[in-house]
């Protein structure tokens, strides 16, 4: 049922897209849990909102890259948990947005995020509260990654805890020279449970994330390449002189994989996602629908008749 509800939600394309707003959250199939699972979306965001402060900022730009700004720098941007419901409301838009291509995840004012805001935590630290707030995130970042849109996060200063789960929410990591992704949760008596931990495994292999995590290690550029954590460096702070601020540097190196129709590259991330997320058979099934909705589509019509060549 899970796998076929992915299935369903890596198919939908723009067409759908007003159907699919219209269902309630839950059956829109890219969560991990609902209702069955005793998931009570509701009761959490109520209880979420109480801890507020900072806010997650989205701007949808021309070029089909949209810029999610995690801002509470007097926090270093911790989420609060007025920001964990916003996050999920970002990320309600983004799922809605049929000229999406790419997208960038950064931190406000040079650093990333420094995980979960420590005084949220204290409040919830019950066993009940923090794990509804676990499958909240969970969901969040599961739909974040799930975006039929090409994502990085952009590391710049520090991204501790919860910010280093969201950096593996993306399908590429940039850091900025300098920067630390770092897995804290063993110094804080815990594991991740933003499904981080998951998402490591995937990328860097178990052997490798059993290091970082068991060892909370600090991973800086260098490191985050030599194990496939990281997808590239970054030249210098935002005001270096001679180099281009930092967000412009992620915007050109993401346009790369971005140029070209929306109904293309969002078809293009879905095929690599259900090939990373769902069986074999399930996924070729799959990348025949998609396949489907490119074929005999205009850019494709518009390829034919140039006649273009690939030299
Ligand atoms: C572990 C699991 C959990 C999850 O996955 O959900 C988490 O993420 S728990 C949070 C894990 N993160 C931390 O424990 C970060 C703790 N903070 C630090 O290590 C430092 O503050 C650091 C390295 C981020 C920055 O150090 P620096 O010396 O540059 O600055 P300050 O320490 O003075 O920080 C400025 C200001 O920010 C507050 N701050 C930083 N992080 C948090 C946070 N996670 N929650 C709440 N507040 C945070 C810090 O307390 C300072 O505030 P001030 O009022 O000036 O004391």
């Amino acid at each position: 049922m899970v796998l076929c509800a992915l299935r369903q939600q890596v198919l939908r394309c723009s067409s759908h897209c007003r159907t699919w707003a219209r269902l309630p959250q839950r059956q829109r199939s890219g969560c991990v849990y609902s209702s069955i699972h005793g998931f009570n979306q509701d009761e959490i965001k109520e209880k979420l909102q109480a801890f507020h402060g900072g806010s997650i900022d989205l701007l949808k730009q021309d070029s089909g890259i949209a810029v999610l700004t995690i801002n509470n720098p007097s926090r270093m941007n911790a989420f609060s948990g007025s920001m964990m419901v916003d996050l999920e409301e970002r990320v309600s838009q983004l799922e809605n947005w049929p000229e999406g291509k790419g997208l960038i995840v950064q931190g406000a004012a040079e650093t990333f995020c420094s995980g979960s805001d420590l005084n949220a935590v204290r409040a919830i630290s019950n066993q009940q509260d923090g794990m509804k707030m676990c499958m909240f995130m969970q969901n969040s970042l599961t739909r974040l990654l799930r975006l039929p849109l090409i994502s990085v996060a952009l590391v710049e200063g520090r991204a501790l805890g919860g910010g280093a789960e969201l950096t593996t929410a993306c399908d590429f990591r940039l850091m900025a020279a300098g920067s630390v992704i770092q897995f804290v949760h063993k110094h804080m008596g815990l594991v991740p449970g933003w499904g981080g931990a998951a998402r490591l495994v995937h990328l860097v292999g178990s052997q490798n994330a059993l290091k970082l995590l068991g060892g909370a290690v600090k991973v800086d550029p260098e490191l985050g390449v030599n194990i496939g954590l990281v997808d590239g460096v970054l030249e210098g702070h935002q005001n270096a002189e001679g180099a281009a601020p930092l967000l412009q540097q992620a915007e050109n190196w993401l346009s790369r994989y971005t140029k070209g129709p929306a109904p293309v590259i969002q078809a293009v991330k879905k095929v690599v996602l259900s090939g990373r997320e769902l069986p074999l058979s399930e996924a070729l099934r799959t990348e025949k629908d998609i396949f489907g909705t490119v074929w005999g589509a205009p850019a494709n019509l518009e390829a034919l008749a140039s006649k273009s060549k690939h030299k």
